[in-house]
């Protein structure tokens, strides 16, 4: 068993290298457009070292050279200050230098990555959507392209300046004295020994940090979306509770990282002075000897102190280059998805204007993934302009069957098609443009009526966008606000009634003139006074299109030319609602329910009747 889970992990271990080598070659082919600038970066980062160290040398000439030699010459000793004056201001400027272009070059990068794993996201079919949360999603756009950011500004640098210190550091030391050198490098293994001891657990403690801060992140975006709730049912004192827990635990792993963090430092600083008490022993009784001049031990004395700092800044970025490096891992899985739902390599332009909007569902069978089938050889068939209502019990597959019309899922069986055209021969960006879709909830943008009419499309006259909010009776609603069509509705449209935010969306429809109208339960949030204005914008918006309406709210579709029921993923009646009433059958015995008969009815169905109540009475608790 334990072999087995070994080799388990040595799988995963395998696994995480391969995705970790791919994810490296794509960082490199966004980097490479930067080449130059990373040259730039090295040459800085070189001349910025050698005129540090060459500063301890220099006063290593002034003390070997001069003082000792008793030289008089104050005019060399006051060259020499100004040299070592010079490399201060040279270290300086290009130390400034190399950070500016490190951190354009990175931010550039992982600007571009950001753009495109946006753009990449935005084109993933909704299956993806159903699978992967929008929390981890909107991480990997937000934070782990940060961390590639710190894999830039931070661990490259690290390695390029640090690993160069010590190269250099080492060189010197060597030119100064071999054997007081070779007897500093003992010192080595007891660096390395610290190093490895402090870094697993160093890492642990970043890990549980990190994880206790994206729950806590995790708890109030939650929370926040979810306010209203909390407010009516009291919940505030118990989310106080669970935050309170939350932010307890982050707060105590957070120290123990502070508190590792600075241990380490301190055993370094202290293998620092350690290793100063050494030298100068050592390097004392050699002065005493006059095998070693002064200058050299004084050299010396401070080259061994920088050569800490360098091993403790790369140490430190061991936690940074593996969080970078499953963010990376992160966003090129993401990248690597390829969409479920694709334009067929056939796929033809379809002339709108020409599209007269007859749907027809043949034989389809539909289900999520690998789940269960949710629609069973449906056969649907909807002529040019025809309004049909979609009413059934929750689950029935109503929202499902839309769904595959929009093409936001591939059937399984059978097919959807367009006047005859299938969906899956229809480029995706024509066949949205054939289709408007209102839902409950429709979606308002941060920004002016006008843009939230028109899509931020400026090719859309303004005189257009009023002439269509006139058409569905939103005209009086913005005539109330302060800017009229210039006023900024703010995030989601939250300063609007739900039926004024439907108005919106209903004016959308008239200004993008789509051939196909669907409204997914749009009037289910709605009073009957909304109601009363959506039904009448309805009329107007549906004039000419084909447009299939799903609502709980039998007042929706009554008038509708056909209407038909449907439960576990099949059409079970259909006709008009005067034939389903003589019918006698299921929509009659939803009929008499919503017009408050309350007959007992088969379990399942009545909760959707009492959904269809609810609903009916304006308080809708669903989705
Ligand atoms: N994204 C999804 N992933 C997996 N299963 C889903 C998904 N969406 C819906 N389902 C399932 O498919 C079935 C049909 O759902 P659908 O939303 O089409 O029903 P509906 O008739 O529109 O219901 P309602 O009236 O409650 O909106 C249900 O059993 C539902 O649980």
């Amino acid at each position: 068993m334990p072999f087995r889970r070994r080799e388990a992990a040595l799988a995963k271990t395998a696994d995480f290298n391969a995705s970790n080598k791919i994810a490296y070659k794509g960082l490199m082919s966004y980097a490479k457009p930067h080449t130059k600038t990373f040259l730039a970066v090295f040459g800085c980062i070189v001349v910025a070292i050698a005129a540090d160290l060459l500063q301890p040398y220099l006063v290593k000439v002034a003390i070997d050279d001069h003082l000792m030699k008793g030289d008089k010459n104050a005019s060399t000793l006051l060259i020499i200050a100004g040299i070592y004056l010079l490399l201060s201001v040279c270290g300086f400027v290009f130390t400034y230098l190399q950070n500016n272009y490190l951190q354009e070059a990175g931010q550039s990068i992982v600007a571009a990555i950001r753009k495109q794993l946006f753009r990449h996201i935005s084109k993933q079919s909704m299956s993806y959507f159903d699978r992967i949360p929008s929390g981890s999603l909107i991480t990997h756009v937000s934070s782990d392209t940060e961390t590639l950011n710190q894999f830039f500004s931070q661990v490259l640098l690290s390695v390029l300046r640090d690993g160069l210190t010590l190269v250099f550091i080492i060189a010197l030391m060597f030119h100064l004295d071999v054997r007081l050198t070779l007897y500093c490098l003992i010192l080595i293994p007891l660096i390395a020994l610290i190093a490895i001891s402090f870094r697993s657990y160093m890492r642990t403690t970043y890990q549980i940090t990190r994880t206790n801060l994206s729950r806590l992140v995790a708890f109030v975006a939650e929370n926040l979306s979810g306010m209203r709730i909390i407010q009516v049912f009291h919940q505030e004192k118990e989310q106080q509770r669970q935050f309170d827990e939350g932010n307890q635990r982050y707060f105590k792993s957070n120290m123990r990282e502070i508190r590792t963090n600075v241990l380490f430092n301190r055993s370094f600083d202290m293998l620092g002075n350690l290793s100063v008490a050494f030298v100068t022993w050592l390097g004392g009784n050699a002065v005493l000897g006059h095998s070693i001049p002064f200058g050299v031990l004084f050299a010396f004395i401070t080259y061994i102190r920088q050569f800490f700092q360098p091993i403790n800044n790369i140490t430190q970025q061991w936690n940074t280059l593996q969080s970078a490096n499953v963010s990376m891992n992160r966003i090129w899985s993401i990248f690597e998805t390829v969409p479920e739902v694709q334009d067929a390599a056939g796929a033809r332009e379809v002339e709108a204007a020409q599209v007269k909007g007859k749907i027809d569902f043949d034989g389809v069978k539909f289900a999520y993934g690998d789940g269960v089938p949710v629609i069973h050889h449906l056969d649907l068939h909807v002529r040019p302009g025809e309004m049909i209502g979609i009413v059934g019990t929750t689950g029935a597959g109503k929202s499902s069957l839309i769904s595959l019309l929009c093409r936001f899922y591939d059937v399984k069986q059978g097919s959807v098609t367009i006047d005859g055209t299938d969906v899956r021969d229809i480029p995706q960006h024509t066949l949205h443009r054939l289709i408007g879709l209102v839902q409950q909830e429709p979606y308002l943008y941060s920004g002016s009526i006008i843009d939230n009419v028109r899509m931020f499309d400026e090719t859309i006259s303004r005189e257009r966008v009023i002439e269509a909010c006139r058409m569905v009776g939103a005209d009086t609603l913005v005539m109330r606000m302060k800017d009229g069509y210039d006023s900024r509705l703010s995030e989601r449209g939250s300063g609007l009634s739900a039926g004024e935010r439907q108005l919106i969306s209903f004016a959308r429809i008239i200004v993008f003139q789509p051939k196909i109208l669907i409204l997914d339960e749009a009037t289910a949030n709605l009073d009957s006074h909304s109601e009363q204005l959506i039904q009448r914008a309805l009329t107007v918006v549906s004039e000419g299109r084909t447009t299939l309406v799903i609502a709980h709210r039998l007042s929706t579709i009554m008038n509708a030319d056909r209407i038909i029921v449907m439960r576990q993923g099949e059409i079970v009646e259909e006709g008009t609602h005067q034939e389903l009433l003589t019918l006698g059958g299921y929509y009659e015995e939803l009929y008499r329910h919503s017009q408050g008969e309350h007959e007992a009815l088969p379990s399942s169905e009545a909760i959707a009747a009492v959904d269809m109540a609810t609903t009916s009475s304006g308080c809708s608790s669903r989705r």
